[in-house]
């Protein structure tokens, strides 16, 4: 049934639907070095349109890294990434269109208010005035920014400046959304807030790629997962297939390894 309600930015899809079958992002033989490090060593991954995937890994695992060569901001030294079926290093144009992202390794324009940041984001995307104006009311209200609105982004906390930089990822309404840590530094009302923000995007056909430390989180959140080291994939799934009726961090650790199950140095007790 057509629905002829103004779609709210936070779950309305840009352009045609998914082809049917077509992942939202496809991975293929990914590999980055810098210099002698093998940052990501020839990484396969089908993330599913509509699906709400988490990326786990722990540190140095190279998450980061292949968030960057998805999102065409870092060129991969081998392999084939694509988003909806375009290819992001031989389309980057197309590609990007259909991204959303939201990343500590892209600098914000911080002499900015709020407002004007998640504005220029809009209109750098080719939004006419009036619909980026719609969107940034509605997404500062979403994220509770509207009275910081005003204010230079370099002033804002490190949540606000997380929540601001998530309203220029979705100010296009993207096909997908690739969050790299989306809920570090963030309260948890607004943390939740966002959370029920991505889970509305899904509802209305959107996929989202977060990567985390917080397993518990991604447990819940998530459908999807996949557990990075060393640059490559130990396992991926849905969350149930990958987790096997136990807790996702007794996986994630087992599968990783690396427990010191030490109290520290004896130096470091003081009685
Ligand atoms: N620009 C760079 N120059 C040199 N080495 C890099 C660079 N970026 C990443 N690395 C290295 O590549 C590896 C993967 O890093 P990456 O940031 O992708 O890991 P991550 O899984 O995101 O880690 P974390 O969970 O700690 O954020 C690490 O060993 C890191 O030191």
């Amino acid at each position: 049934m057509f629905d002829a309600r103004p779609p709210d930015p936070a779950t309305r899809i840009a352009g045609a639907p998914p082809v049917l079958g077509v992942p939202a992002l496809s991975i293929r033989g990914l590999v980055k070095r810098f210099g002698e490090k093998v940052a990501v060593s020839g990484i396969d991954l089908d993330v599913p349109a509509g699906s709400f995937y988490g990326l786990v890994g722990p540190n140095g695992a190279g998450k980061t890294t292949t968030l960057s060569m998805a999102t065409g901001l870092l060129r991969p030294d081998a392999g084939h990434l694509s988003i909806l079926g375009v290819d992001v290093w031989s389309d980057p144009t197309a590609a990007k269109r259909l991204v959303g992202v939201l990343s500590d390794g892209i600098a914000l324009f911080d002499r900015l208010s709020g407002e004007q940041l998640v504005t220029y984001h809009g209109l750098l995307n080719g939004m006419d005035r009036e619909t980026v104006r719609t969107r940034t009311r509605d997404l500062l209200d979403l994220l509770d920014l509207t009275e910081a609105g005003g204010k230079l982004v370099v002033d804002y906390s490190a949540g606000m400046t997380k929540k601001i930089a998530l309203a220029t990822a979705l100010v296009h309404a993207p096909r997908l959304l690739v969050l790299d840590e989306p809920f570090e530094s963030v309260d948890p009302v607004s943390a939740a807030n966002i959370r029920d923000i991505l889970h509305g995007y899904v509802e209305g056909g959107g996929t989202v790629i977060v990567s985390s430390h917080a397993m518990d989180l991604v447990q819940r959140m998530c459908d999807h997962v996949a557990v990075i080291a060393s640059g490559r994939v130990l396992a991926s799934g849905t969350v149930d297939e990958v987790r096997q009726g136990h807790d996702l961090e007794d996986v994630f650790v087992d599968l990783v390894g690396g427990r010191h199950h030490s109290k520290g140095p004896e130096w470091l007790r003081t009685s």
